[in-house]
């Protein structure tokens, strides 16, 4: 129980509700407790009757008596059952929706590094999977326990009072009906959680293979993935089939030792009647019903164990992802100002996960409102710049200053709020491409969405769709080409108009001629911001204040447009290989 002891704030939170609940609980479980009572007292005045010891008139008072105290008792049960449910299980639907707040909200503040460690379905199951088996602590489990013991205690007292003996055989075979649900829940539960594993793999299989039709088709595998998707599907009918048998088991169990005990008290206590050990015959009516009331409780025993158990596992993983500390932390409250002067001395970062040293002793400066442009060959250590400045990760050794201050010095949301970046592969999320472009600024006008597509060469791509910028993209959308997710990116950063304005290769996907448009456009938005430009081509970097080339981590040149071109090296060759191939074209 240590791991659930997590949710003493959330029960402290709804402690009113609960303890209504609680309170209604017991008394509702008091007044069911009022039948078996007045059975017997109903079997009692029959007898007189047939004794003739009370008169026709006394024997229908008493019987209509018994009557209304029994459906009143039933009614008045019923309805304060209804306010249990709505109290108890209510408190636990809140508690599932502050925990899956709680630990989205974790998922957000985590680092990169933590989404490369863990797979995305494990994510996504600890704040599905895992908080509906808390919710069943938190809600189920503490009701049917309370209910359990109250009905147990109160039940037991009454029994014990009209006949200790009879009881005692009575209750018997309960702790066996207990053990006996335990084990078939705890069953139930792993051979579930197999058939569940099943589903989650089929969906994802099927979903995968929407997702790639086109290669399926195209490579003409149609037959295998089907017969890839008969195997999976046959393995999980088997699994499917193997829990029903064992949930097969559980209600004749139960209805098997319901059975027992209601022939031990008809048994017994027909001896005992016999014997005159007891007065009425309305006592053994009234210890069947208490049997057949207690049954379900007892059972729930089990049930309950077994629900815990899940859920201390459930909630022990949960844990494990909430107490892990965010690896970039803001450290500053106050607001910090940011203006563009970005500088790297002696920089070196290797990835932990890989332990690839991407970069080595990088040292460059770019003033406020300069553009800087780095070029190199793929894998040398280019978008890990980018992250860096934006302070995805924390470097090894050496330092990055922005306004001369030390990056982890700064307020890291004045950080990010004052940076633009458009990533090499551009995200957009099933949304229309207003909301995919406002997302950079949330209160941007449409004047404002429909300036920035422009800057990006977007704007007349979005109109001749016939809904605009209303149009939803994604799954059930329209898919956007290559350049198209592109411009969309880099609208999206610059309605921000930020101080900091970072490139991924982001005009890889478009024609050198729409290329020309978009930096024409960008050259006058950068006017008097930091931009710092990753790119393949000599065309994007040509205008750029600063070019520094990187190969395996190292910056091997830097300079101008102007200098590199007359340097033996790769800018030069990048640069004569690139124009001749716009001259043979
Ligand atoms: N998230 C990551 N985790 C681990 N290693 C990484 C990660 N990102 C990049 N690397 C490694 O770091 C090195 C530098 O990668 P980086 O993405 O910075 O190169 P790049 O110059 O931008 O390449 P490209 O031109 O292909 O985009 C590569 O060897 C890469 O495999």
């Amino acid at each position: 129980m240590k791991e659930l002891q997590h949710l003493n704030k959330y029960f402290l939170k709804y402690k009113t509700n609960l303890i209504a609940g609680v309170i209604i609980t017991i008394i509702a479980r008091m007044f069911l407790l009022f039948t078996p009572r007045y059975v017997k007292k109903v079997f009692i005045v029959i007898e007189q009757y047939f004794a003739n010891s009370i008169s026709t008139e006394v024997f229908k008072a008493e019987l209509l008596e018994a009557i209304i105290y029994i459906v009143g008792a039933a009614f008045i049960g019923g309805v304060l059952t209804f306010f249990m449910r709505q109290y108890i299980i209510n408190v636990s639907r809140y508690i599932e929706f502050d925990l899956k707040n709680e630990i989205y909200e974790q998922y957000q503040k985590l680092s990169l590094n933590f989404y490369k460690k863990n797979r995305t379905g494990d994510l996504m199951n600890r704040i599905s999977e895992d908080v509906s088996r808390v919710r069943m602590y938190a809600g189920p489990a503490i009701m049917y326990s309370i209910n359990t013991i109250t009905l147990f205690v109160i039940a037991l007292i009454y029994m014990f009072k009209e006949s200790p003996s009879l009881t005692l055989y009575t209750i018997m075979p309960l702790p066996i009906l207990s053990v006996v649900i335990y084990k078939l829940s705890k069953e139930i539960h792993k051979r579930s959680t197999i058939v569940q594993e099943y589903l989650s793999k089929l969906s994802s299989f099927t979903q995968e293979s929407f997702s790639g039709i086109s290669v399926i088709k195209a490579y003409g595998i149609e037959t295998q993935t089907a017969l890839n998707f008969e195997t999976l599907a046959a393995e999980s009918k088997e699994k499917q089939i193997s829990l029903a048998r064992v949930q097969a088991w559980f209600f004749p169990m139960m209805v098997l030792l319901i059975g027992a005990s209601n022939l031990i008290v008809i048994y017994i206590g027909g001896m005992q009647y016999i014997n005159g050990e007891i007065e009425s015959l309305g006592t053994i009516a009234e210890f069947i019903i208490y049997v057949n009331l207690l049954t379900w409780p007892v059972a729930t025993v089990g049930w309950v164990t077994s629900i815990v158990q899940q859920a201390e596992a459930s909630q022990k993983r949960i844990n494990h992802f909430l107490k892990i500390e965010p690896e970039i932390k803001n450290t500053v409250e106050a607001e910090t100002e940011i203006n563009g002067n970005i500088t790297f001395k002696n920089v070196s970062f290797t990835y932990d996960d890989t332990n690839i040293q991407a970069l080595n002793n990088v040292s460059f400066d770019i003033k406020e409102g300069e553009t800087l442009a780095i070029l190199g060959k793929t894998g040398s250590g280019k978008s890990t710049i980018l992250d860096l400045i934006g302070r995805l990760y924390d470097i090894d050794s050496g330092s990055i200053l922005i306004n001369n201050k030390e990056i982890s010095q700064l307020n890291l949301n004045n950080l990010r709020d004052n940076m633009g970046y458009v990533p090499q592969e551009a995200f957009l999320f099933s949304d229309s491409l207003k909301n995919n472009i406002k997302f950079g600024k949330e209160n941007a006008t449409d004047e404002e969405v429909i300036q920035a597509a422009k800057n990006a060469q977007v704007h007349k791509n979005i109109t001749k769709f016939s809904k605009g910028y209303d149009t939803i993209l994604g799954e059930r959308g329209i898919t956007l080409s290559g350049g198209q997710k592109q411009r969309v990116s880099i609208a999206r950063a610059i309605i921000k108009s930020p101080k900091i304005l970072l490139f991924d290769d982001c005009l890889s996907a478009v024609d050198t001629e729409t290329e020309e448009k978009i930096l024409k456009s960008l050259y006058k938005i950068t006017q008097g911001k930091t931009t710092v430009i990753v790119s393949h081509r000599v065309s994007s970097a040509k205008n750029a204040d600063k070019i520094i080339i990187l190969d395996e981590g190292k910056i091997v040149q830097q300079g101008t447009h102007d200098t590199l071109i007359e340097t033996e090296g790769y800018y030069k060759h990048l640069y004569l290989k690139q124009l001749s191939e716009t001259s043979s074209k």
